[in-house]
């Protein structure tokens, strides 16, 4: 269930990476297709009245589900909503420094607030994210120019990606969709799935920009880098450490 802006970048990363992408924000359909899923991915960006009992029931139908909690302090009614998601516990919650440095304050009253892009450095809420994800029980994923994953107590970095991709609309949706997908592939290990897809992502992202010119480009070749991507070239190229 992901915003109206990501629904295309999302299935063609996922579908380009090899899962199989479903979108349907139904309440009547989700009883009955959500819990046949591997994953579930829920995205707030286009939050709506209408949606948000979607989200409750995705989130509590009994799959490994993953939140981006989109420009989390746009509003009072979107914090809520983003806490409320967190209160059932997803097994990753990824955003950008600014989203998550507000849930982890759980405040809507950001002086910095720049919208769905971020106004801080992921270096800069890594403290902010290992209490998030001490106090929610789940892992949390700030990306950046380096992405910071981290259960509360181990803390992984992975830094690939170029600066470029800040400039296509919803990579991060995109990525957080494909964290989803490796959620699925190994529920039992949260903390490495997020850093795989987010180093995976760079990664493709960095193959792409030898062939782009711009964000539209980049946007193109990114997928078709996913695509291509082989256990040679990921081992050789993911930029993943463990830090101290
Ligand atoms: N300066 C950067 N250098 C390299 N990769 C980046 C940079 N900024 C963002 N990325 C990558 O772009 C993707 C989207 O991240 P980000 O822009 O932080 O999310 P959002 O779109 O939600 O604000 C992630 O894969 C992240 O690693
Ligand atoms: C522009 C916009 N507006 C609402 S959701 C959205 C997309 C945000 O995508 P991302 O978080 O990946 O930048
Ligand atoms: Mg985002």
């Amino acid at each position: 269930i992901t915003n109206l802006v990501s629904m295309d970048i999302a299935a063609n990363a996922l579908t380009a990476a090899g899962a199989s992408p479903a979108m349907l924000h139904c309440i009547r359909e989700i009883p009955d297709f959500t819990p046949r899923c591997h994953a579930v991915y829920i995205n707030v960006g286009t939050l709506s009245e209408d949606w948000l009992p979607s989200m409750r029931a995705a989130a509590s139908a009994g799959r490994p589900w993953v939140l981006d909690p989109v420009a989390a302090a746009a509003s009072q009614f979107r914090m809520e909503a983003c806490l409320e998601l967190l209160a059932l516990r997803p097994a990753v919650v990824r955003g950008n420094a600014s989203e998550i440095l507000a849930l982890a304050a759980r405040s809507d009253s950001s002086p910095t607030f720049k919208g769905v892009d971020s106004s801080h450095d992921s270096g800069e809420v890594l403290q902010a994210a290992k209490a998030l994800a001490r106090s929610s029980g789940t892992v949390v994923a700030v990306s950046g120019a380096v992405d910071f994953i981290t259960d509360g107590e181990q803390v992984i970095s992975a830094s690939n990606g170029v600066a470029m991709m800040q400039k296509i609309t919803a990579t991060g949706c995109a990525v957080t969709a494909l964290i989803a997908a490796f959620v699925g592939a190994d529920p039992s290990d949260a903390l490495a799935a997020a850093a795989c897809a987010l180093a995976i992502f760079g990664l493709a992202g960095e193959i792409g920009m030898e062939s782009a010119k711009g964000p539209a480009s980049l946007r193109m070749h990114l997928i078709d880098a996913l695509y291509g991507l082989d256990e040679q070239t990921v081992t050789s190229g993911v930029k993943i450490a463990l830090l101290p």
